[in-house]
């Protein structure tokens, strides 16, 4: 825990066997580029189309870029999924059952400057219904098909975040 207690709960620094090691403060994990634990949520209706948020302009980083319905980072090393859950309410407004899929290591630098160094567990879901979202989190919401998604990706890659489109290579390959 850092100097502000329970207001910022320090990230969960890993191994790359996603073992804990340490905590540290959000923005100081992303500008060392120190290897640790986040979670990404897939959101998808009944008919199978992607449910993607839009990144708040203010975001600490990739803000204005489309991305997955939810990324976070958990600050407890048990329950990474209800700790998913909770931060899918907090940013676009709704709950639902996720459930564990894969996970995978990645690296990136970011054009302001920070880095982005995860282990990433990636959890799916489903959903219908209203998408009342947090404007401090999220700029605009919409669903797409995968069709329109990876036509959407190969044109125009740089309107993406860096993470969701590995995720959709991974997702895409593997079925
Ligand atoms: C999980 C990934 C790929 C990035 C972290 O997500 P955010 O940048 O949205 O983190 P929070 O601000 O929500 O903690
Ligand atoms: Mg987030
Ligand atoms: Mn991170």
């Amino acid at each position: 825990m850092n100097s502000v207690g329970t207001l910022s709960p320090d990230l969960l620094l890993v191994t790359e066997q996603d073992e804990v090691i340490g905590t540290a403060e959000k923005m100081q994990v992303h500008y060392d580029g120190v290897l640790h634990r986040a979670f990404s949520v897939l959101i998808y209706n009944d008919r199978g189309d992607y449910l993607l948020q839009q990144r708040a302009l203010a975001k600490y980083h990739s803000g204005g870029l489309w991305s997955n319905a939810c990324c976070g980072h958990p600050t407890r090393p048990t329950d990474t999924g209800q700790q998913a859950e909770q931060r899918l309410d907090e940013e676009m407004g709704f709950r639902t059952e996720l459930t564990p899929s894969f996970s995978f290591i990645y690296h990136a630098s970011l054009p302001n400057g920070l880095t982005e160094h995860e282990f990433d567990h990636v959890f799916t879901g489903t959903y219908e219904g209203e998408i009342p979202f947090n404007p401090a989190e999220v700029m605009a919401v919409r669903w797409v098909s995968r069709e329109a998604l990876l036509q959407e990706m190969a044109h125009a890659p740089e309107t993406f975040t860096v993470w969701f489109r590995i995720l959709v290579d991974t997702i895409e390959k593997q079925r």
